[in-house]
């Protein structure tokens, strides 16, 4: 005989209930801290009042979407925090020669970048006409205006000092990113470490103005070649390149779904930060922030 639920129908056979679990509920322990006047809690801890108020939609009347588009922004603003304190943190060790640091923070880099790529699927949920209902409230904010995003580009080695601008309404914010386009890159670092361990990286590469984007050098390219064909001995650096290269590929991944999403929400209209839309997020894929790490491939076997 199965035992009698709390509406009397029976549980089916086979499947008891453990402890506790009594009509598909479950019991709070005795246990369970209930009182959180004089102790910390959750949200206490989290800061979720500060968190959780901070959605302000603009749309009067309120549109129902704008929830969508302002928590879309503000998770990914999360993640790009994060982003920034390993890729900070793989930086330093670079220049400590901990490598095995540095790779254990882009490996936290790389899953960080695959939930923001997965993210857009959330956003492809809003359509244009539900888009266009808001849009005009966003007046001339825009993407291109977030720091963190172009603190990311900076420390990957995509530096650019007209992006700066945008920035000089925001001393700290301005101060910051003025900060790292004057500091080698993630790309400068390994390159420099490279140096340190024996391989011919040349001096003028090493002291190169940081300011600029690096553009492609075929001495780099040799010494890639040398990692890539005497892996064995190199294996360390070897794995180092190959991180470093689903780095860029997750990066330009994101940046591929923004265009796509761009496309299908406003098609071909120019942005609310000034730009010509569409056209001007593609041109950004045709950048790259280790160029070696893919001419070393052409030369591959052959
Ligand atoms: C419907 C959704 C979105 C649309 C229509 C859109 C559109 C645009 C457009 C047109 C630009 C070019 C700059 C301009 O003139 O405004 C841009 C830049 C940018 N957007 Fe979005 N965006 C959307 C969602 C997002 C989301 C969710 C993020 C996440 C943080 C984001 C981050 C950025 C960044 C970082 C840039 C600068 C890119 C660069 O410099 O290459 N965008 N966006
Ligand atoms: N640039 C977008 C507006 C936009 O997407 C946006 C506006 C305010 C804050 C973040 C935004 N996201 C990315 O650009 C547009 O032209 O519709």
């Amino acid at each position: 005989m199965s035992p009698a639920g709390p509406d009397g129908i029976a549980a089916p056979q086979g499947i008891a209930a453990p402890e506790g679990v009594a009509g598909n509920t479950r019991a709070v322990e005795d246990g369970v801290r209930t009182d959180f006047r004089d102790r910390m809690s959750y949200g206490s801890y989290l800061h979720l009042p500060e968190l959780l108020g901070a959605q302000h939609p603009l749309s009067a009347p309120e549109h129902h979407d704008e929830m969508l588009f302002i928590i879309q922004h503000q998770t990914s603003e999360l993640w790009l925090k994060l982003v920034l304190h390993e890729l900070r943190s793989a930086c330093t060790a670079l220049r400590e020669d901990d490598l095995k640091v540095a790779l254990k923070n882009i490996a936290r880099v790389k899953h960080i970048q695959r939930t923001l790529t997965e993210q857009w699927s959330v956003l492809a949920t809003l359509t244009p006409t539900e888009y266009s209902q808001f849009r005009g409230f966003l007046a001339n904010s825009s993407g291109f205006q977030s720091h963190q995003y172009r603190a990311v580009e900076f420390l990957l080695g995509n530096k650019n000092a007209d992006m700066l601008a945008v920035f000089a309404h925001d001393e700290a914010v301005h101060a910051e990113l003025a900060g790292l386009l004057a500091a080698p890159s993630l790309y400068d670092e390994f390159l420099r470490l490279l140096a340190r361990r024996g391989h011919p990286v040349p001096g003028d590469v090493l002291e190169r103005d940081v300011t600029k984007a690096h553009t492609p050098d075929p001495r780099i390219t040799a010494v890639f070649s040398t990692i890539y064909s005497e892996a064995r001995t190199y294996w360390e650096e070897y794995e180092a390149c190959e991180e470093l290269v689903d780095l860029e590929d997750n990066f330009q991944l994101w940046r591929f779904r923004h265009l796509k999403t761009v496309e299908r929400t406003i098609g071909f209209k120019h942005g609310t930060g000034g730009s010509s839309g569409a056209s001007f997020l593609a041109k950004a894929l045709q950048l790259t922030f280790f160029p070696e790490l893919f001419a070393v491939r052409t030369e591959i076997g052959v």
